[in-house]
């Protein structure tokens, strides 16, 4: 019955399924996913799919978009349960950040960010690079061990210490268990994981092994709240993410369960640092290739910090260059390519085509970011777009931490934390491209967990400058 394509949908170009499955097995990046996809959606901005067991629609439009942004009552996001009953996928991250509620609990902890952890693990990230001064590094495992550490320390209050401890069995095997949650086999053909010997029983475990750690970090962090500390926490405004959402579990009104804390302790993990080390590990690439715009970044840290290493709340406003080159590389290689799922609740008309209630909807941020009808030059790096960039362009070209009520929570997280990483680095190294390296005339990305942007390793070469 699914298979049939909804009669509102008739009209909608189709995006071939052979190519998805090409692209999903493969190590392909969502820069040749748009190749496909463009071709497509180039006529009215939408474009239909079969995945995951049924029809989807693939937009780039902004005029819809505007309006999926804009109302997120008849838009909702759909969650893993809904687009993936009983899968490994729904068992590991379940009904994380239950809209309204949770965004609530959660929201103070984002307001107060304990800036000492990024700068102490700024300085701890020097020291790993001191002891390859001038030799090549592979810096996209190098930044998701630091933006783990980071995510870990302000948000739960856990040192996994990967910077010093790459193989960490709960690092292990959080990789192993989101990798296999993102197992295009499962995707591609949702009905093999009901049977019997598709039905992951080691993953399972390993989930069951990352659940074990959730519950010891949520149990050790409330005995360690030593009476009236939590509700201190609370009332300045200091409390992280672990300790709102554990002070929530205290109150009826707000309660959470021990469950539903884990699951969102997942989403945190994944959301909170493979996306910002993507970023981190792209502007690298970047400012290595381009030594002019790299020189121009130092002399805006040195001028604006002084003698200090890392920015203050302050002096982070002051880098108005850097910020313009993160926002323009979080254009050109956005972290999350695809917006997670919405699915509308009534029936929607758009143009000459219906949407029934429950129709899959995935905005194609990648493909929004390079066409040259919202960006000119697209594929140029260009960080002055973005000089008083909000009197010029309409903000649905630029979708990287999503938009309207629903958007990232961890922006501003992630852009102190890219700050704060940038200036130590840049004062103390100056970085380039090695030679010989895989990248020289284009950055190659890869497909990563879900939505994430994945990127091939890119060696680059640290060398000190004072
Ligand atoms: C460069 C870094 C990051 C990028 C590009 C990014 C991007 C995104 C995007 C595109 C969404 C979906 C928004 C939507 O559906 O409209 C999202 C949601 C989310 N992000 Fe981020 N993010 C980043 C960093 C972070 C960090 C550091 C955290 C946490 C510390 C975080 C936590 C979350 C969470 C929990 C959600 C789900 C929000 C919800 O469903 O209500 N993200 N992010």
């Amino acid at each position: 019955q699914k298979l049939r394509v909804p009669e509102g949908l008739k009209n909608v170009p189709t995006l071939s399924f052979l190519e998805l499955v090409l692209f999903m097995l493969s190590k392909d990046g969502p820069d040749k996913r748009w190749e496909n996809t463009r071709k497509v959606c180039e006529k009215e901005g939408i474009g239909k799919l079969w995945f995951n067991g049924e029809w989807h629609i693939v937009t780039t439009n902004l005029e819809l978009i505007k309006d999926l942004m804009a109302k997120t009552d008849l838009y909702p996001k759909s969650s893993l349960e809904e687009s993936s009953p009983g899968s490994l996928a729904a068992q590991y991250y379940g009904t994380n950040l239950v809209w309204k509620r949770h965004r609530r609990i959660t929201n103070p902890a984002f307001k107060s960010l304990p800036m000492h952890v990024f700068d102490d693990s700024a300085v701890k990230l020097l020291k790993v690079i001191e002891k390859v001064d001038n030799e090549p590094i592979e810096v996209n495992g190098l930044m998701h061990r630091l933006t783990l550490d980071v995510l870990g320390r302000a948000a739960f209050g856990f040192d996994f210490n990967n910077l010093e401890d790459p193989t960490n069995i709960y690092v292990t095997t959080y990789h192993e268990v989101t990798a296999e949650c993102d197992n295009p086999i499962y995707f591609l053909f949702p009905f093999i994981e009901y049977l019997p010997y598709f039905d992951r029983t080691e993953a399972r475990k390993k989930v069951a092994k990352l659940n074990d750690l959730f519950n010891r970090i949520i149990e050790t962090k409330r005995e360690s709240m030593k009476t009236g500390e939590l509700s201190k926490k609370i009332e300045n405004n200091s409390a992280d993410l672990l300790e709102c959402m554990i002070n929530a579990s205290n109150d009826p009104k707000n309660y959470m369960s021990d469950e539903e804390m884990r699951h969102n302790l997942a989403i945190f993990m994944l959301a909170g640092h493979d996306t910002t080390a993507t970023a981190l590990s792209t502007i690298l690439y970047v400012l290595a290739s381009k030594k002019d715009l790299q020189r121009k970044v130092r002399d805006e840290i040195l001028h604006v910090l002084g003698d200090n290493l890392t920015p203050t709340i302050e002096q982070q406003r002051e880098l108005k260059y850097m910020t313009m080159v993160i926002n323009e590389n979080l254009r050109l290689y956005p972290p999350v390519h695809q917006l997670p799922r919405r699915e509308n609740a009534e029936i929607i008309k758009f143009r000459n085509h219906v949407f029934l209630p429950k129709t899959p909807i995935f905005i194609n941020i990648y493909g929004i970011h390079h066409s040259p009808g919202n960006w000119k030059d697209p594929e140029e790096f260009i960080p002055e777009r973005f000089e008083n960039e909000h009197e010029k362009r309409d903000h649905h070209t630029w979708l990287t931490f999503g938009g309207g009520t629903r958007s990232c929570i961890g922006t501003n997280f992630s852009l102190i934390e890219q700050r704060v990483m940038l200036c130590a680095l840049l004062r103390k190294y100056e970085i380039s491209l090695p030679a010989d390296s895989i990248h020289k005339d284009k950055l190659h990305l890869r497909r990563a967990n879900g939505s994430i942007t994945g990127l091939h390793p890119i060696d680059l070469i640290f060398k000190r400058t004072e």
